[in-house]
């Protein structure tokens, strides 16, 4: 087996846009080994995953479609180019593709991406491909944007997707949201986090600012569902409380995704939460606009790569943490480990537990009482700390006496954009 930097692949043609670009020309990254002359019928990835080269062959095709039809957008992009109402020249808006009916033009959406979809693939171009869980007016577009300016953002439908797009060469990195000023934690993407191998390279913030979008001409009074993102749905309780106080609340994959789904289905009784861009991608009104309940509403999104970056002490530095405690030293383990920082002077951003997937209970009593069983966690934390710090490698070596399990996520720049309550672009 040799390693290949680059290759050319001939691919079944299975759409008219993969029919039109017959042959792919692209450069395999260095860590893909392939096997030469393409006689061998899988190719071998750095973390194990064998690929069917026809599995690899379909998914260029599909994948070149989508690429295709993004690159075909760029005249409807500038229309649209505006996110959570404010212009955003740094998004590559290419996603929405444009039909023509009855000599009128009309946005087609993208389909995101699949599990399915998920067979290796070569980097397009120069731009950054960035995964992002949602569809185009999702709030993470915008973060993806705003990590990488001038990125291609590449739409998923789920999170696990993003994560793979990326460990499987798809996509060169992944945005997405980990919490929020009201909705909390997302729960998730911390578990996910640790399932997978990317590392942490970053951190956005964006102010998100919802709208109440339903198709043109209904009035909000005959609104009877709303429908949005259960985080979306959260931030804006009191709202709607107000607004629509008799609607049900219905959870939908993204907000963006509940727009598009009442403009394709004609729903004149419900109404989604969702950005303003949405709005204009999926042709809706705003019923009411800044319906977060705090004007001050924040997400936070990870920026994921496949490999680490070199930490720094030139500029403010994150550093991220997964642990598990010692069996048996129980909840004293945690109190020890944030002394370890306390005593270093080093603050800590968040902290958050999630189940011990491996070993979610610890049975505890000698049995004259019965036995108590207490709950086995996972501790992430953020910390303000390069690791490029002598007192945070301290840190992390005393925290690792009292840990049985201690992965370091990231350590990366923090985002000190200065503060704005309304403007994603501004942010
Ligand atoms: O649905 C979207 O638009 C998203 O980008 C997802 C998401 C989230 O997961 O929290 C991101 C930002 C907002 O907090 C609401 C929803």
């Amino acid at each position: 087996m040799q390693a290949a930097t680059s290759c050319d692949l001939k691919f079944r043609s299975t759409t008219p846009t993969a029919r039109r670009n017959k042959r792919f020309s692209h450069a395999i990254p260095k860590r893909v080994s392939v096997t030469c002359g393409y006689r061998s019928e899988s190719f071998s990835f750095p973390n194990g995953v064998s690929v069917n080269r026809a599995d690899w062959q379909s998914s260029c095709a599909i994948l070149s479609s989508k690429v295709a039809s993004v690159e075909n957008s760029g005249g409807l992009a500038d229309k649209i180019a505006a996110v959570n109402g404010h212009t955003n020249g740094s998004v590559n808006l290419g996603i929405v593709a444009v039909e023509s009916t009855n000599g009128k033009l009309a946005p087609v959406p993208v389909q995101p991406l699949t599990i399915t979809d998920l067979s290796p693939a070569p980097l397009h171009g120069s731009s950054l491909r960035v995964a992002y869980q949602g569809v185009p007016g999702a709030y993470s577009e915008a973060a993806a944007g705003k990590a990488y300016p001038n990125c291609d953002a590449i739409p998923c439908d789920q999170f696990d997707v993003a994560f793979q797009a990326v460990e499987l060469w798809i996509a060169d990195r992944a945005v997405l949201p980990v919490e929020n000023s009201l909705g909390g934690s997302i729960h998730r993407n911390y578990d996910l986090l640790l399932r997978h191998r990317l590392h942490i390279v970053g951190e956005v913030q964006i102010p998100v600012h919802h709208c109440l979008l339903a198709l043109p001409g209904v009035r909000t009074a005959c609104v009877s569902r709303v429908i949005s993102h259960p985080q979306a749905l959260a931030q804006t309780e009191h709202s709607l409380d107000v607004l629509t106080p008799h609607a049900a609340r219905e959870a939908f994959h993204d907000t963006a995704a509940a727009a598009e789904y009442i403009a394709a289905n004609n729903l004149h009784d419900t109404a989604a939460v969702a950005s303003s861009r949405a709005a204009e991608l999926y042709n809706l009104q705003i019923l009411a606009d800044g319906i977060q309940d705090d004007p001050g509403n924040v997400t936070r999104f990870l920026m994921l790569a496949r490999e680490p970056i070199i930490p720094r002490t030139d500029r403010p530095f994150k550093t991220s943490i997964v642990f598990a405690a010692q069996e048996h030293k129980g909840t004293s383990v945690l109190f020890k480990v944030l002394s370890a920082f306390a005593f270093r002077d080093i603050s800590l951003t968040k902290i958050e537990s999630r189940p011990h997937h491996n070993r979610p209970l610890r049975v505890v009593g000698d049995g004259s009482f019965g036995t108590a069983k207490n709950f086995e966690y996972m501790f992430y934390v953020d910390f303000e700390a390069s690791m490029a710090e002598p007192r945070a490698q301290n840190a992390l070596a005393e925290v690792q006496e009292y840990t049985s399990f201690l992965r370091v996520l990231g350590s990366y720049p923090m985002d000190m954009t200065p503060w704005s309550m309304t403007s994603t672009e501004d942010a």
